[in-house]
């Protein structure tokens, strides 16, 4: 397999757009590059289910990352749901509870227990926010200790529960991967090329960091989605992954 396609693989796209339109947009000008997507709650919220469904037609590998937090049998019902639509990956917040994340499992297995061929998606534990900075977390969640215990305990829970792996900066991956094992996946936002605007991200590695330091997957929504060129900027990105690999 070229390494370019095997770099391509472990970049999450975030179409984070209004509605379907715009997503399909991008998703066009990105054609045949062999790249994850990722559709959140702005998206979904829009285009729903169809939108989902069509992309998984088209053949892409979809991350669904709708953080879902509630309690266990809602969460078990909404899994079922999520299961239905055939994604890839989906997510649930660690903080719910150990409880609650093996309800997420529990709706899994109850829609592949009814479903026609559909596949087992990974199930991703989010960890603490990569827009959420020691200070924020430490003074207004009121989460004691530092944000790198924190993501390691929430990534323990997600573990224990059975999850697939966990949703965090790329900054606490060698820990995550230490403590967890090599198998546990790490999902990492908060990937900033250099020079790229920060934004309302907090904890910032650049593509080619964030692989360096062990990550399965990375996520990337502004610096592809708000650039003139998309399809350069994310061509840019894999090219910087390979050249720090050379
Ligand atoms: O679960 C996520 O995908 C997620 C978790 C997290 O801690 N931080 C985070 O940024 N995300 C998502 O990753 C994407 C990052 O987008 P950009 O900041 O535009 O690159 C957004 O779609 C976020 O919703």
């Amino acid at each position: 397999m070229a390494v370019q396609t095997k770099v391509a693989e472990r970049i999450m796209v975030a179409l984070d757009y209004a509605d379907g339109a715009q997503a399909n947009e991008l998703v066009k000008a990105l054609k045949g590059i062999p790249c994850y997507l990722k559709v959140g709650m702005q998206l979904f919220y829009s285009a729903g289910p169809r939108f989902v469904l069509d992309l998984k037609e088209q053949g892409y590998k979809v991350f669904l990352d709708l953080k879902l937090h509630d309690i266990p049998n809602t969460v078990k019902g909404g899994s079922e749901s999520i299961t239905r639509l055939g994604v890839d990956m989906f997510n649930v917040h660690a903080a719910g509870g150990k409880q609650m994340l093996e309800a997420a499992l529990e709706g899994v297995d109850k829609a592949l227990s009814s479903a026609s061929g559909s596949a087992k998606p990974m199930v991703i534990g989010v960890t603490q926010l990569t827009s959420t900075s020691q200070a924020v977390m430490n003074e207004q969640i009121g989460i004691l200790g530092s944000v790198e215990a924190a993501v390691l305990r929430y990534a323990g829970l997600a573990q224990a529960a059975g999850l697939d792996g966990v949703v965090a900066s790329p900054l606490e991956v060698v820990q995550i991967k230490q403590a967890y094992g090599a198998g546990f996946v790490t999902v990492t936002p908060g990937i900033r090329p250099a020079g790229a605007a920060i934004g309302d991200q907090s904890r910032v590695l650049t593509p080619a960091e964030a692989f360096a330091q062990g990550t399965d997957f990375v996520v990337i929504g502004r610096p592809i989605t708000a650039s003139t060129d998309p399809r350069a900027a994310l061509e840019s990105i894999i090219a910087s992954v390979i050249g720090a690999n050379n």
